[in-house]
């Protein structure tokens, strides 16, 4: 099913006039409920658009009514095992914190009180239907993301480290915080506590545009453990508030604000554009380009998600409000698939032929959930789902996960042998389905997960897993596939060693896993260096700005290791060296007389050193121009002469192209090689979210490159080829 996206017009607060509002709910049919947000054309008040949502709750919606209409119905599908993500989005000041949190007046009560009240009620119910056999437990975890680091809220901020917590991947596609604390929650009088106590540690502050402004995302994740005997289901509810955009034009923020106002605005950015991507069916999903996208995987998780918009109904607000009406349209299209989680198994006995060496610790890979929002989909995804069509029309196995049919195997028969799907007392019991888009298709085969990892419960032995060599193949290309993306996916396809079937497999498994997250880890470090390496070069610059040549040297000897052998960074180094009058100069890399020549006419002939241009002419001096090789010359050059724009006075060439790119003239950058029109708005719309203090404008490539879907790649091609002549 899609994401479910509801609008929420708040009322006109204490100074608010009623001539002001231009925000208004409407139903398509007189005596129907509202679907509707009506708001009029900006360049045409005479005219009206209308965006059509799921439900639209106008200024007198009660905090009961949305909860009891929007949330409470999905009390049951979480308690039979599905996942629930609720979000509200939206400007900053239009209600968001009240959606989710609320006031301290019971009647005041966002959904999160509410869910939680909701989640022990129906928890002590099951108890008691049951006998007791089935216990219910609850346990939170709260979290905030500010300026793109991850801290818990559930610590007091004295332990927070400057980069706050990590992220990771898990197989299932779900990102996880590492580190993350975790409370249990006996009733609902634990939980006001904690979440009163944990609210305090956020951060929020007062801007002109709301006096108690968010200036984090929020996340709640209260986890559902339900136990029957040895079967134990885990389902996880995530409420989430994220912090609103801003427009800064009319916040007045000062320094720190505007710093957290950039950092909201960028990763508000890449929601919108993960939801434009996958609305468009793209394969490329930008989730990694901002924390935030990547803990909410909008149409990556699995289970039901409901978007609630919160709107301002006032004209100050009209422009902001389209945009927001404008990205949760898009949003509705966006399909979530409601698979509920498994039940796993705790206290399984060994195998006693001995398969395996201490079985694998962590769970088991799974197909990835998003594959339906990939519609040019991956062939690791699109062979690993024709094989559960035809394992669904298998009957259901015993335990054992996976099995080699290609060989006989050892493994003893399990002696636990799994519930078949809908025989289980805590599965769907079908009345409460909310009708599926996926209706018709066949769910998707379900492993179990390792119960010691899972359970609080005194360590049980360690389940060991039978997993064929191809399947193994087609899961850890799968999980390649999402995170690296398509490309990487095909690279991995296409290098891959056929893994033979061992005796134990599960370590197999780990060590292909260990080796992934290494590439990974890796591929990360090589960004992240990167970026260090340009900021520290922003650095020196700033130092050389202010005259103070020493500090600018150590910064630029700092810089060193991340660009080794630039020898325009060198020679900056050996320049301010020189001027201080220290040490000796710094190894130069070799070049010729002749290169020297060029280099000094260079310099004469601009009367100041230039930077990118003197290495571009340096560097075609080194091999004399060719017509035909020209290209690949320009290529071998890209990254020494792109890398030296970063930082020093914008060379002509890069001048022009920053220049067509802050013209905001669509048609002018659509001219840039590599600009589509997507890309081309995407750039404008960027221009248009950055702040006063950065004059809205985009002042060098290094900012180019870093602007959310752009790429250095495409950056390189633009500056290379588009004023090649320039
Ligand atoms: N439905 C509502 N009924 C009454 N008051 C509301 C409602 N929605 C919002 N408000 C009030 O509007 C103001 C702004 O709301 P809130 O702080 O929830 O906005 P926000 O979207 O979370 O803003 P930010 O993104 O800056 O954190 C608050 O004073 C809040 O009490």
């Amino acid at each position: 099913m899609s994401v479910r996206v509801v609008a929420r017009i708040r009322p006109l607060l204490d100074k608010e006039l009623d001539k002001d509002m231009i925000v208004r709910a409407d139903s398509i049919e007189p005596g129907k409920p509202n679907t509707m947000v009506k708001i009029p054309n900006p360049r045409n008040e005479g005219e009206e658009f209308s965006f059509t949502f799921n439900s639209v709750y106008d200024q007198s919606t009660s905090q009961e009514t949305l909860f009891t209409s929007e949330v409470a119905p999905y009390l049951k599908s979480l308690f039979q095992g599905l996942d629930v993500t609720i979000f509200a989005y939206g400007v900053t000041g239009t209600g968001k914190t009240h959606t989710m949190r609320g006031g301290m007046k019971l009647a005041d009560r966002g959904v999160i009180p509410r869910l939680l009240s909701g989640v022990f009620r129906r928890g002590k119910k099951i108890m008691k239907d049951t006998g007791g056999e089935t216990t219910v437990e609850v346990a939170l975890s709260y979290y905030e993301i500010y300026n793109d680091k991850v801290y818990d809220l559930l610590e007091p901020p004295e332990k927070r480290t400057p980069t706050g917590l990590p992220l990771r991947a898990e197989a299932s596609g779900r990102t996880v915080v590492v580190g993350l604390s975790e409370r249990s929650c006996a009733d609902l009088k634990d939980f006001e506590k904690l979440y009163i106590e944990a609210n305090t540690n956020r951060v929020t502050a007062a801007t002109k545009l709301n006096a108690h402004s968010s200036r984090s995302h929020a996340i709640l994740r209260v986890k559902l453990t339900q136990t029957t005997g040895d079967m134990v289901r885990e389902s996880t509810a995530s409420a989430i508030d994220l912090a609103g955009s801003e427009d800064n034009r009319r916040t007045d923020n000062g320094k720190e604000r505007l710093v957290e106002s950039a950092a909201i605005n960028k990763s508000l950015f890449v929601l919108s554009q993960c939801i434009d991507a996958i609305s468009r069916g793209d394969k490329r999903i930008p989730y990694r380009e901002s924390k935030m996208t990547r803990i909410l995987s909008l149409g990556q998780n699995n289970g039901i998600t409901v978007m609630i918009l919160n709107l301002a109904p006032l004209r100050s607000y009209h422009l902001d409000t389209l945009s927001s009406l404008n990205v949760s349209s898009r949003a509705k299209r966006i399909e979530v698939r409601e698979i509920e989680n498994e039940v796993v198994f705790k206290q399984v006995p060994k195998a006693s032929s001995g398969t395996t060496s201490g079985g694998i610790q962590r769970q088991p890979l799974r197909p990835l959930a998003n594959v339906h929002n990939v519609h040019n989909g991956n062939i690791a995804a699109k062979a690993a789902d024709a094989k559960q069509a035809t394992d669904a029309n298998k009957p259901v196995k015993a335990f054992s996960v996976y099995t080699d049919k290609s060989k006989p195997t050892t493994t003893a028969p399990p002696t636990m042998p799994r519930p078949v799907a809908n025989s289980s007392q805590l599965r769907r019991s079908g009345g409460a389905k909310r009708p599926s888009d996926q209706e018709s298709i066949v769910r998707p085969s379900k492993l179990a997960r390792p119960v010691a990892h899972t359970l609080s419960a005194p360590s049980a032995p360690s389940n060991t897993m039978t997993v064929s060599a191809a399947q193994i193949e087609a899961l850890v290309e799968k999980k390649v596939s999402e995170i690296l993306a398509a490309r990487v996916a095909a690279e991995q396809s296409a290098q891959a060693p056929q893994v033979q079937v061992q005796p134990d497999i599960s370590e197999a498994v780990q060590k292909r896993l260990d080796a992934l997250e290494r590439r990974i880890d890796s591929e990360e470090w090589r960004d992240d260096s990167k970026s260090s390496g340009l900021k520290i070069l922003l650095e020196a610059r700033q130092h050389k700005e202010r005259g103070d040549d020493a500090a600018a040297l150590r910064a630029y000897e700092m810089a060193l290791p991340y660009f080794p052998g630039q020898a325009k960074l060198l020679s900056k180094i050996e320049k301010l060296r020189a001027r201080l009058g220290g040490d000796a100069p710094s190894p130069r890399p070799h070049r010729s007389a002749k290169m020297e020549d060029k280099r000094r006419r260079v310099f004469d002939d601009n009367g100041e050193y230039h930077d990118g241009e003197a290495d571009i002419e340096e560097m075609s001096f080194v091999e004399p121009p060719k017509p035909k090789a020209r290209k690949t010359r320009a290529k071998a050059t890209r990254p020494t002469s792109m890398l030296l724009e970063d930082d020093g006075p914008a060379s002509p060439r890069a001048q022009q192209l920053l220049e067509v790119v802050n013209s905001r003239d669509i048609a002018q950058i659509k001219g840039l090689v590599g600009f589509g029109s997507k890309k081309a708005q995407d750039l404008v719309d960027y221009l248009s979210l950055l702040g006063e203090e950065e004059g809205g404008r985009i002042s060098s490539l290094a900012q180019l490159r870093s602007v959310p879907g752009m790429g250095g790649r495409t950056v390189e091609r633009a500056y290379e080829v588009a004023f090649w002549e320039a």
